[in-house]
């Protein structure tokens, strides 16, 4: 069998002149397996250099024969400006709630990424693999209308999965003729592609969820404006906030931890022991508007977030004048849960340590410490037991998707300047509230 890099530069060929414009580049995938693994394959054209290899056994058994498959995409930024990328986002959210209704409802989902061999940041696609288990007409009838029904720019790409007499897989990918009739172009061959060596999305993390600076998250929620009244209101607020804040010289700590971990049991009783002020990210103010950011795609979700981070450093400014300032969750969690939820597979896929993605943003307020809490897997779901609120869904995923919750833990503790404190919260109550003091003592000499 010839190398996974020697197939994929057979593919780069291009093959016939009509096509070989569009074909000259393969097209990689990045396909989530079930237990958080990670399937990379190509398609290009068919040339005849022999017989394609088939693809990883655990993504050829998701692609082939019986059923069908078929993968549905969108361009993450089909234009260089930041509507466009939410326009794409919020395209990509309706094409979802949609493949989970009528007779689309079905078919298995799973998470997919095309992105084009050279990696980087330009070319990424965002989509699903449709997996119809029945093979059912109807479900391509369904698709191609779905398509027919995504007038606007961007148009999410459709191709189908199908396999030969000789085992062999092939795409073909479906195409408007005449800007009226669907057809299906020439096939492409489904080759294995080599794992790149990192993640296709971290290149776009920066301008899709792990905003480097204020400017980037303001610009999201700018071009949400015309159709969030939410977006406005809280722009409004950022923009009363001062670029560079002068903080007090009262020590800042950030307490930090998956959900039930004991944060805000914890951030009271630092607060009452040490006679600080208590904040919390997102901050009261901006608060009656977060269940509308929540249900947008994670690029609105996100800016709101991330401008909820600069709202809370000029609150912290003027708090550590005055006292020490104690904050719930700050840009730890928004970094740390942005990677997890972004970057597909698992803990083996995140960006390496010491990746620019874990960098603190150069002009958002620095605390002097952040304290990560620690919980097992089987305490912390006692304790969201035990506690018997209504939870969000990211939470909800969390409890149900262990890889997910390892792959928030593991962003946390490479987050960088300043890195978290952790501390074990499994004992009891006062000994993890003597154990954070502890630390706070330690590392903040100017506590009074
Ligand atoms: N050290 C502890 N031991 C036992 N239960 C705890 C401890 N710390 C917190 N809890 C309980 O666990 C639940 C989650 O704690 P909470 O402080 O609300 O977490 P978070 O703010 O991180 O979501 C609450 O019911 C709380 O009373
Ligand atoms: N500073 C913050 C705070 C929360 N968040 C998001 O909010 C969710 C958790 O917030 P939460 O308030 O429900 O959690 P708890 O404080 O209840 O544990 C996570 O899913 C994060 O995505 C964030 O991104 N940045």
């Amino acid at each position: 069998m010839a190398p996974a890099g020697r197939l994929l530069a057979l593919l780069a060929r291009p093959q016939s002149p009509s096509r070989a414009g569009a074909m000259a580049q393969p097209s990689c995938f990045a396909l989530e397996l079930p237990g958080g693994g990670l399937a990379h394959f190509a398609v290009g054209p068919a040339g005849t250099e022999g017989p394609a290899a088939p693809p990883d056994p655990r993504a050829a058994a998701l692609l082939g024969p019986p059923g069908r498959s078929y993968a549905l995409c969108v361009p993450v930024a089909p234009g260089r400006d930041c509507a466009a990328r939410v326009r794409a986002a919020r395209l990509l959210q309706r094409l979802f709630l949609q493949l989970r209704r009528g007779p689309l409802g079905r078919c298995q989902l799973r998470r997919l990424l095309r992105y084009g061999p050279g990696g980087g940041a330009g070319g990424l696609q965002r989509g699903v693999l449709l997996r119809d288990p029945d093979d059912s007409p109807d479900t391509r009838r369904a698709l191609l209308a779905l398509l027919d029904s995504c007038l606007e720019a961007p148009r999410p790409s459709l191709g189908e999965f199908v396999g030969d007499e000789s085992h062999q897989l092939w795409q073909r990918p479906w195409e408007l003729r005449g800007g009226r009739e669907w057809r299906q172009v020439d096939p492409e061959r489904v080759v294995p592609a080599p794992e790149p060596a990192l993640h296709p999305v971290v290149p776009d993390l920066p301008s899709s969820g792990v905003f480097p600076h204020r400017e980037a998250a303001r610009a999201v929620l700018e071009a949400c404006t015309p159709f969030m009244p939410e977006a406005r209101a809280v722009l409004e607020l950022v923009d009363q906030c001062p670029r560079q804040v002068l903080r007090g010289a009262f020590p800042v700590i950030v307490i930090e931890g998956l959900d039930a971990t004991g944060k805000t049991t914890v951030t009271q009783a630092v607060a009452d022991a040490l006679q600080a002020a208590l904040l919390k990210s997102p901050p009261a103010c901006i608060s009656q508007w977060r269940q509308a950011f929540d249900d947008e795609p994670a690029i609105i979700r996100r800016a709101f977030y991330s401008l909820g981070n600069y709202i809370v450093a000029s609150e912290i400014a003027q708090a550590s004048a005055r006292s020490p300032v104690v904050v719930d969750r700050y840009w730890h969690s928004t970094a740390a849960y942005a990677i997890a939820t972004e970057v597909s597979g698992a803990v083996q896929h995140l960006p390496p340590a010491h990746h620019p993605v874990y960098q603190w943003p150069k002009d958002l307020l620095r605390p002097d410490l952040v304290v990560l809490l620690t919980v097992s897997p089987e305490e912390r779901l006692r304790r969201i037991r035990g506690r018997g609120l209504e939870r969000t869904s990211e939470e909800e995923e969390l409890e149900a998707n262990s890889v997910f919750r390892q792959k928030v833990e593991v962003s946390y503790t490479r987050m960088e300047s300043p890195g978290c404190h952790e501390v074990d919260a499994s004992p009891s109550r006062e000994r993890v509230l003597q154990a954070v003091l502890s630390l706070i003592r330690d590392r903040c000499p100017q506590l009074p």
